[in-house]
């Protein structure tokens, strides 16, 4: 068995570990198969004992009080139509709905444009396998089947509609649930017991045209396959020749052996038991014809004896079910996959007290490892809506398996990291399979699932464009990603060379790869080869082709640079060796210099600088557009209204003109990125009340901008509330703005500051920027200490040329 690990140096050891999986798993695809096994196991310590130290723990009062608070339960209806005015009423209530009545009746595909069909699902339980709880009836399933209809909308945009319908008899539920085909666009059945829930679902498949996948045996055998691929792979076996036991021949347990077997795992390598112990051929007692079809050629009598030399154990039955005898039992490298909830049958604590050399799994979301089928249900059901199929297949549930489990071998994103409590999880024994949290699930798993139902025939409306529907996928769960889809599109049409002037820095290097990764373009990291190299390999982060390393001392145009900069200041008081040390010394100065120059197109930096001091240096090197003011525009993001704030990076204390020139740059943003401005000049004061000072300087650059005769819509000076809120701006019957304005200019910087941050911290909205405007290179400053996602978007948008 391999000695715990504490004292490995933590460098060499997430190195070797980056070496192994690189070599199995790196983009390049080689293979390389002969690194130790029980390296990887030993380096994961580290990991294993950081995760055992920021796991998160909860109370029973916490979880009772969690559910109680404000509005009892864990779901609302929210309509998407506004019902404000008598015309709503019409077109909502009657007379109205009575036109997409006719339309539907004529045609019953329609019922996908005009009504919520297409986006709901329905989670449907009769309470009798309430997670490892047993059967406590329908009533008291409600709080799983709402959590579930919460973890469809938060994880797939998916609207999820908890079902309980108070019936032990499989007509009586059957019946209940046919009858409902026409309002869902399909039927999750969740903690239904076994065997009934073998009849219902295969009945139910056939009775309805919309999928019906019952969730705790495909979603658990989906994702307990993706774990066990990649446990495989880390573990160095092969599916052929592995020994699996598994506990709990029911709903969850029937469908991953089946699953496992379909994958290739012998028949008889796999011992399948219950309560009465190992289900073996010839076995009379507690018996069904779903568990006959599993019995094993086996002289195991009980669990314990199951469990010698077992390669893998499977664990869907009860709290508590093995014991550290069964543990210590089995082969080296065991892989223990607990998953009962809300107790698995052996928790990790307790295998770490036999044995250091086990992958451990569980349900839960507390530990590491969760296989749980929160991983595959809301993506599942995504793909399948997508494609309007009338049904999930098994293709369409490998799909989302081999997904799954090549994800948790990619490189992990800064988000990830955040929602895993500040630590980056590697692939390795601590992270076999992706977080629930992970925001590329949703980009990755319902692509896999349409395209195997497009290829299976299932897909009632293919889709034709896969990348431009990752893109909206990603833009469902994260409102700045849809915004800035079109953006990225136009990127990759054009590619750039874009500087990422802090190079050596982890999240600056992790985000230049995901530039050319996502083929945005090339990447110039501004930094010593060495450094970069070493911060890199440290990350476990290739240098990829289209990812350059520029040296400022060594790089042949050093010199060069030198001297235009010195062309710059020269009279501004700088001597040309202050220069030299500039370009040698100062990475916004060289890479400002090589977009001045034209050796790169555009540059993103700020990581490690604050925001003016990263601005002065490269407005020494880059002056204005010509007529042009510099000022930064952040681009709000709250409850699917988009709206730009300005300026909320340069003008301390604006002058009227000032304003007047910020909100002619910020209007220009604003159709740059494709929205028709309406502009609001903000005050404290709507339309001279109450008079003041500052108000009236608002008022003076409205002013001018109507002599200034611009080609927008403007208007002020008027509060927040009357800008935003139609009703209240309908008290102004002459304010020119058509609509609620999308552009909101602030009186001063202070103001534009203190309400986007507000917006961004207190929840609700999300804010991209300061985008850096009116300079005549294309140049954007991240706010220090920014994410890889955010430099990414940052270098997006300056590729763009938004300035
Ligand atoms: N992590 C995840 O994603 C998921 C986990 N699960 C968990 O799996 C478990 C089973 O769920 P499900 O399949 O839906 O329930 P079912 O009621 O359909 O099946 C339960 C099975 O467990 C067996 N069982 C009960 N107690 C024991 C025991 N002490 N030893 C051996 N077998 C036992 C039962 O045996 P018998 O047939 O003899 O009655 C039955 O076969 C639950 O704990 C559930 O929370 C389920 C779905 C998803
Ligand atoms: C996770 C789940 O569905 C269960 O434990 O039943
Ligand atoms: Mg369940």
């Amino acid at each position: 068995m391999p000695t715990p690990c504490r004292g490995v140096d933590d460098r060499s050891s997430r190195r070797a570990r980056h070496f192994t999986a690189r070599c199995r798993y790196g983009r390049a695809g080689a293979k390389h198969r002969t690194s130790s096994n029980q390296r990887h196991f030993k380096e994961d310590a580290v990991d294993a004992e950081t995760n055992r130290r920021t796991r998160t723990r909860i109370t029973d009062a916490e979880a009772l009080e969690f559910h109680q608070r404000g509005r009892p339960g864990k779901l609302e209806v929210t309509p998407t139509k506004p019902m404000a005015t008598q015309r709503d009423l019409s077109l909502a209530y009657s007379p109205g709905v009575a036109v997409p009545v006719l339309a539907i009746a004529e045609n019953e595909d329609r019922a996908f444009d005009y009504t919520t069909r297409g986006n709901v699902v329905a989670v449907i339980s009769n309470g009798s396998a309430i997670l490892g709880l047993g059967n406590l009836g329908a009533l008291a399933s409600k709080p799983v089947m709402e959590g579930k209809a919460v973890l469809f909308k938060r994880f797939a945009d998916i609207d999820g509609i908890d079902i309980e319908v108070d019936t032990q008899d499989v007509d009586a539920f059957i019946n209940s649930v046919r009858y409902l085909g026409p309002s869902f666009g399909g039927i999750n059945l969740e903690d239904i017991k076994a065997p009934e829930c073998f009849l219902i679902e295969s009945q139910l498949r056939e009775l309805m045209d919309i999928p019906v996948f019952h969730d705790d045996q495909h979603g658990t055998a989906i994702i307990a396959a993706a774990g066990l691929i990649n446990s495989a792979h880390l573990t160095g076996r092969d599916l052929k020749t592995m020994k699996i036991v598994c506990n709990g021949a029911g709903a969850a347990g029937i469908a991953c052996v089946e699953l496992v077997k379909a994958m290739g795992v012998p028949h008889n390598n796999v011992i399948l038991c219950d309560t009465k112990g190992p289900i073996y051929a010839g076995r009379e007692e507690g018996m069904n014809q779903w568990k006959s079809a599993h019995a094993a050629e086996t002289d195991a009598r009980s669990l314990a004896e199951a469990m010698e030399g077992a390669d893998v154990f499977l664990g869907v039955s009860v709290k508590g079910a093995v014991t550290r005898e069964m543990v210590r039992a089995m082969a080296p490298n065991p892989i223990i996959f607990a998953m009962a909830n809300p107790d698995p049958e052996v928790t990790p604590e307790e295998v770490a007290e036999i044995r250091d050399d086990a992958i451990v799994a569980t349900g839960r979301s507390d530990y590491p490892n969760q296989v749980n089928n929160v991983l595959g249900f809301p993506y599942i059901f995504r793909g399948a809506l997508d494609v309007r199929a009338t049904a999930i297949n098994e293709d369409m549930k490998v799909a989302a398996a081999e997904a799954l489990a090549a994800l948790a071998r990619e490189d992990v994103p800064d988000d990830v990291a955040v929602a895993y409590q500040g630590q980056r999880p590697r692939f390795g024994k601590e992270y076999i399979i992706p977080v629930p949290f992970d925001p590329r699930l949703i980009s990755t798993i319902p692509p896999a699932v349409a395209k195997a139902a497009m290829k299976t025939g299932v897909a009632r409306r293919p889709i034709v464009d896969m990348a431009r529907y990752a893109e909206e996928l990603s833009a469902r769960r994260d409102p700045v990603a849809g915004s800035l889809s079109r953006i990225f599109t136009k990127v990759r049409q054009a590619p750039k060379r874009v500087v990422f002037a802090e190079g050596e820095e982890e999240a600056v290097i992790r985000a230049a790869a995901s530039f050319v990764n996502q083929e945005l373009g090339t990447a110039i990291l501004i930094g010593r080869e060495d450094i970069v190299r070493e911060q890199a390999f440290q990350a476990g982060i290739e240098i990829r082709p289209g990812l350059e390393i520029a040296n400022a001392r060594l790089s042949n145009r050093n010199n060069e640079y030198a001297q235009f900069l010195y062309s710059k200041l020269q009279r501004k008081g700088h001597l040309f060796r202050d220069c030299q040390r500039m370009i040698n010394q100062d990475r916004n100065y060289f890479g400002a210099t090589m977009v001045a120059s034209g050796d790169a197109d555009a540059m993103v930096t700020g990581v490690t600088r604050n925001y003016s001091v990263a601005l002065s240096a490269v407005r020494q090197v880059i002056p204005a557009k010509p007529g042009h003011k510099i000022i930064g525009v952040s681009l709000v993001l709250a409850r699917g209204r988009a709206v730009l704030v300005a300026d909320t990076a340069v003008h301390d204390g604006p002058s009227a003109t000032d304003l007047a020139d910020i909100a002619e740059e910020a209007a220009r943003v604003a159709r740059r990125l494709g929205y028709e401005p309406r502009v609001a000049m903000l005050a404290y004061a709507n339309f001279g009340n109450p008079p003041g000072e500052r108000a009236a300087r608002v008022e003076e650059a409205v002013s001018l901008l109507g002599k200034r005769r611009v080609d927008f819509e403007f208007d002020g000076e008027m509060a927040a509330d009357v800008a935003l809120n139609p009703g209240l701006m309908a008290a102004y019957p002459f304010c020119r703005l058509s609509g609620p304005a999308n552009v909101l200019l602030m009186p001063g910087l202070d103001s534009a500051s203190i309400s986007t941050k507000m917006l961004q911290e207190l929840g609700g909205s999300t804010v991209l920027g300061p985008i850096l405007v009116g300079l005549d290179k294309a140049v954007q400053i991240v706010p220090m200490g920014a994410r890889d996602t955010d430099i990414v978007n940052m270098a997006a948008i300056a590729s763009f040329g938004v300035n």
